[in-house]
């Protein structure tokens, strides 16, 4: 007897595929069915446009969203960095899984590091984020670089190092493991220095909010700690009133081992862990201003709870002139 297949609505990217052929094993193994993957072609996949004008990388999702909604598909896997931070009513985030290095990296040519890079080297990124941080932290520390506006898929990012148009490209960690080509990195870099988009890294697992059989069998891929922190994560960012374009960072993760452990705290398997720290960084692309701020604190134990602490650290960076660092669109 053959079961019937579970269909996986994915983006046909290298990058969607990668994750998405990943998780279909995941799920096979824990509901012992086949899992067929369903390609769905976007806007955003086909249009030359700048991603700002066509409404930034939210038009990868909806795609995927529509098609669940018209049954077309049982579940889809999206980067949970692209995620818009309004959940519709009718889906679920059945699973978030442990998150993967949410650091961005740098691949440079002649193997240069980030500091390392000669005067007036141009480094490419699409994402005001990693600008902003970039720039700043050229500011603070004399280097003296050019940020440069790209966009493109991650070979095609790749592929203006490798022939001489840029020095350097930076990239999310999590991307290039899941593509295969995370040895060609040359830097990675401290989320001291740039800290990662909201939910970097983590991948998000939605269904139909009324398959209680499917939401349950997915449920076994979750992990508690990461939803929660990506939870915050993107709770700063949906207080903010930011998109997934805009110059904002943040990292939910444990704090530094030494000052939990002092307390009795936190034990670095995960198994233990009783604190985390939040922290959310916003600036102008061109590094001048920016407002970084943490907090520590108990680990949520709720989706509620989440929600308040990102919340909490944006009415802070929101009192310390946040909001007045967003106004650049991306270019
Ligand atoms: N903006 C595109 C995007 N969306 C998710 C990833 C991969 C990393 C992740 O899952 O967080 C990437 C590529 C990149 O930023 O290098």
């Amino acid at each position: 007897m053959t079961e019937k297949a579970l269909r996986l609505g994915t983006r046909r990217s290298k990058l969607a595929m990668a994750q998405s052929g990943q998780v279909a094993e995941a799920v096979h193994q824990v509901t012992g069915r086949p899992v067929e993957l369903v390609e769905i072609t976007t806007y955003g996949d086909v249009s030359r446009e700048n991603l700002a004008q066509i409404g930034g990388t939210g038009v990868f999702v909806t795609a995927l969203r529509d098609a669940l909604l018209k049954g077309e598909v049982d579940f889809a896997v999206h980067s949970l960095k692209d995620l818009p931070t309004a959940q519709p009513a009718e889906l679920v985030l059945a699973a978030v899984p442990p998150r993967e290095d949410p650091r961005d990296v740098l691949i440079a040519r002649d193997a240069l590091k980030f500091t390392d890079l000669p005067r007036g080297a141009r480094i490419g990124t699409g994402s005001p984020r990693r600008m902003a941080q970039l720039n700043a932290y050229a500011r603070a520390h004399g280097l003296d670089i050019e940020t440069v506006a790209i966009r493109g898929n991650v070979d095609t990012r790749i592929g203006y190092v490798q022939d001489g148009e840029l020095d350097a490209v930076v990239l999310a960690a999590a991307g290039l493991n899941r593509i295969g080509r995370i040895d060609e990195v040359t830097d990675f870099l401290s989320v001291d220095t740039v800290l990662p988009a909201p939910g970097q890294g983590a991948l998000a697992i939605e269904c139909a909010a009324d398959n209680a059989a499917l939401i349950a069998a997915l449920g076994e891929l979750d992990d508690p700690f990461t939803r929660v922190a990506v939870t915050a994560e993107r709770s700063l960012l949906a207080a903010l009133e930011a998109g997934c374009s805009a110059p904002v960072g943040a990292l939910a993760d444990l704090p530094p081992l030494s000052a939990p452990l002092e307390r009795g705290g936190s034990q670095a398997d995960g198994q233990f862990v009783k604190e985390m720290r939040l922290r959310g960084v916003v600036g102008t692309t061109d590094g001048t201003r920016m407002v970084q701020l943490s907090t520590t604190g108990p680990v949520p134990q709720t989706h509620d709870q989440a929600w308040a602490l990102g919340r909490e650290l944006a009415t802070e960076m929101l009192a310390q002139g946040a909001a007045g660092l967003m106004g650049e669109r991306a270019h």
